[in-house]
């Protein structure tokens, strides 16, 4: 660290700190009283609650105690999350021209005057601190980052802003906060930027939220954590409409979430919804998709070309249908043949969702008996009705004919090749109905893939929600003595039971806010499931075309187009690249651009002076294994291996049997499951491979190459690789 001193001190830095330690001892302790008063209050309330009538508390009362000491109770819990990430509650201060000083902090504290003793970041009175620069200062003479670990300051970056109205006696120190922030060893789970937001992510995070709010930009522009700062931040500016309505934010994976997950609490906000694309559908599946489909069969999952595949697959009957309906009636038989049947089907079906028709079909047979009973038959209709519906004939037929369908068992009748070639007549090649049916053998033995869980999601909307049996229903909505539910049921939710076998309810949870990360990879099928979940949203939609896994681009963008309509959308663009070094990008910009001359290529903001090594193998697993090592000893952060798919378990296997020293921050990812995520030290494994077993192909080894924040080596097999760019 550099220090400018403008004015000699004996130890500037140990003095500013002690200035600023003092303030943040004070928003503590201030804190702490908080806590306290929030918590004799709860005591308090409770006992007068639970007391006699004499001093019952009017309900007008306890709502006063309760608004009065919402703001204790949200800083405690804030603050007990912050206490565990040792992450400071104070991170900046701005001096301004006019004399005030403000601090910046994770949430907004105030003193016993209601004066501000930290302003939450997101306030408009904190905007400065992120828009604030030399050319336009907007007031703000100098910004200070602080540096805490939990309630202690422990380090001081300062930017000079508008030096003409410095007052002689300002201290600046550091280089600036944000090249201490990038240089630091990385973890295995992001981290908030809250201090270091840079101006062009601060528009796109503050943006107004209705319509579609696109972020663009290349790999490590911050585009994820900017979306989920955005998360936070309308929270903030529209709490009651984003509390209540919900913000769903969805990434690629499940390894993605867990990498991102502690960002927003670490923002104070826990009250987002964190998705898997596989996982989106959970409001309606009791699975989840996590496995992936190979680069083809995915391609096929996911192309809007499966839509027609499954309206007819939904029409089809069942393979042990009866195939005429036989009731006897005053002695005479009553026969539905099966091109009738079909008629009736076809025609039910044409109003009704399939497990929302049961009660239509049965009218609709009633009628189609009624019209042909012979003469002999002498009754008055209600009579006909009542003593058809009352024969075991007339019931079984009914449950067999028209059965619940769940959306699992419906696609698991496309592992059949010949229904599927039959089903896709029209809209799929032959081969690509092979690999659908063969992408479907697994259903039951491993469960759905990530693609999967987008067409079960439109099955369970063709299809609509399985009613549960009858005996659910009648059940008591009280608890009496013999009742087999052990915990508390409250009748909300028995009577939200009920509400689930309603057919006209729709069954997506939607919400107020959605949010999409890597969106260049979401399919065609995989937005119509996304927009189920935000029909009246608004949205912010985060993603890079250069780094797409979907073959056809064109498709996905009409499918997204299609969400848009004509609702208002502005746009984004990121333009620089914290995570790699100068010399990572620029190798992985020459590659890109030899395949995909239009990727939208960031600056990269940092230079370590190491060059990429790009090395050759003669034994590729020994190799693996030394070069891990060896990055191992050179960053202090994590290390990930990226490998094409079908070297992956050996690599894995291979590593763990070498039981190097520092194990624990090695990741072994494919080059798929690297999306999004970034380490220290990058070993890219057979590039060649990685583009060839890819859906996206180069764009694939694109992404592999952009993931280091410090090193990245390369390692081809016998000789160089085709990948490499002229001169590489
Ligand atoms: N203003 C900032 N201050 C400090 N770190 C930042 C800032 N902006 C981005 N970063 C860091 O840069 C890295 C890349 O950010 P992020 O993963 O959000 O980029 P991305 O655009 O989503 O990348 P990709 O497209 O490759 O997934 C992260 O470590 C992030 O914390």
């Amino acid at each position: 660290m550099t220090l400018l001193v403008t004015e000699a001190r004996p130890d500037p830095l140990a003095s500013e700190i002690a200035v600023e330690q003092a303030h943040v001892d004070l928003v503590y302790a201030r804190l702490g009283e908080a806590t306290r008063s929030a918590q004799q209050v709860a005591t308090a309330g409770r006992s007068l609650h639970s007391s006699d009538r004499e001093s019952y508390v009017r309900e007008e009362d306890g709502t006063r105690l309760y608004e009065r000491d919402v703001f204790a109770f949200q800083s405690a819990k804030r603050l007990a999350v912050l206490d565990a990430e040792h992450e400071g509650l104070v991170f900046g201060r701005l001096d301004r021209t006019d004399g005030e000083v403000r601090y910046v902090g994770r949430i907004g504290v105030r003193d016993e005057d209601y004066e501000p003793l930290v302003i939450d970041w997101r306030a408009p009175a904190a905007e400065p601190f992120y828009r604030a620069t030399p050319t336009q200062p907007m007031q703000v003479v100098r910004r200070r980052v602080l540096r805490c670990q939990g309630p202690t300051v422990v380090g001081i970056e300062d930017d000079l802003l508008d030096s003409e109205n410095a007052d002689g006696g300002l201290v600046v120190i550091g280089e600036g906060a944000l090249m201490a922030a990038l240089s630091r060893a990385r973890g295995h789970q992001m981290r908030d930027i809250v201090a270091t937001i840079q101006a062009e992510q601060d528009e796109a995070i503050r943006a107004p939220y209705q319509g579609f709010t696109l972020i663009s930009g290349g790999p490590g522009t911050g585009k994820t954590v900017v979306g989920l700062h955005r998360a936070a931040y309308l929270l903030y500016s529209n709490r009651r409409r984003f509390e209540s309505g919900g913000v769903l934010v969805v990434g690629p994976s499940r390894v993605f979430l867990n990498y991102i997950e502690r960002v927003l609490p670490s923002l104070g906000e826990e009250s987002v919804t964190l998705r898997s694309m596989g996982s989106v559908p959970s409001d309606v599946l009791a699975v989840t998709g996590e496995r992936v489909d190979d680069a083809p069969t995915a391609a096929v999952k996911g192309s809007l070309r499966m839509l027609p595949v499954l309206k007819r697959l939904v029409l089809e009957p069942l393979a042990d249908q009866p195939l005429e309906l036989r009731v006897v009636v005053q002695g005479q038989v009553l026969v539905l043949r099966s091109g009738q049947l079909a008629g009736i089907r076809r025609d039910v079906l044409s109003h009704h969702k399939l497990n929302a028709g049961r009660e239509a079909a049965e009218k609709a047979l009633l009628n189609a008996l009624w019209r042909s009973r012979p003469r002999e038959v002498d009754m008055e209709r209600d009579e006909f009705d009542d003593v058809v519906t009352s024969l075991a004939s007339f019931t079984t037929f009914g449950h067999a004919w028209w059965p619940s369908v769940s959306a699992t068992s419906a696609l698991r009748r496309l592992s059949d090749p010949a229904l599927a070639a039959r089903l896709s007549e029209g809209s799929l090649e032959r081969a690509e109905a092979e690999l659908l049916s063969a992408g479907t053998a697994d259903l039951d033995r491993l469960g759905p893939t990530v693609a999967d869980a987008a067409l079960l999601d439109e099955l369970v909307h063709l299809l609509g929600p399985v009613p549960a049996p009858p005996e659910e229903n009648e059940t008591s909505l009280f608890l009496d003595a013999d009742s087999e539910y052990a915990e508390i049921v409250t009748t909300a939710d028995r009577l939200s039971v009920q509400r689930e076998v309603d057919p006209f309810d729709l069954p997506h949870r939607t919400y107020a806010h959605v949010l999409i990360d890597e969106a260049q990879d979401v399919t065609p099928m995989q937005w119509r499931m996304l927009r189920r979940r935000g029909a009246s949203a608004s949205w912010t939609i985060v993603g890079d075309g250069a780094q797409s896994s979907w073959p056809d681009a064109a498709e996905a963008d009409r499918a997204l187009r299609e969400i848009i309509g004509t609702a208002p959308v502005r746009r984004f663009r990121m333009s620089t690249n914290y995570r790699s070094p100068a010399e990572v990008f620029d190798l992985a910009s020459r590659v890109v651009v030899e395949a995909y001359p239009e990727a939208d290529l960031p600056t990269a903001v940092r230079s370590t002076g190491v060059e990429p090594l790009l090395a050759v193998a003669q034994d590729l697993r020994r190799d693996v294994v030394e070069q891990v090592r060896a990055l191992l000893g050179q960053v202090d952060g994590t290390v990930g291996v990226v490998c094409p798919p079908s070297r992956r378990d050996t690599v894995l296997a291979d590593l763990e049997g070498a039981a190097l020293d520092g194990a624990d921050r090695i990741a072994v990812v494919t080059s798929l499951e690297s999306k999004g995520l970034e380490y220290d030290g990058v070993l890219v494994v057979t590039p060649d491979d990685v583009v060839a077993e890819s859906p996206g192909g180069v764009r694939s080894l694109y992404v592999s190459l952009t993931r280091p924040t410090q090193r990245l080596v390369t390692l081809d097999e016998g000789r160089p690789g085709r990948w490499r760019p002229a001169g590489a």
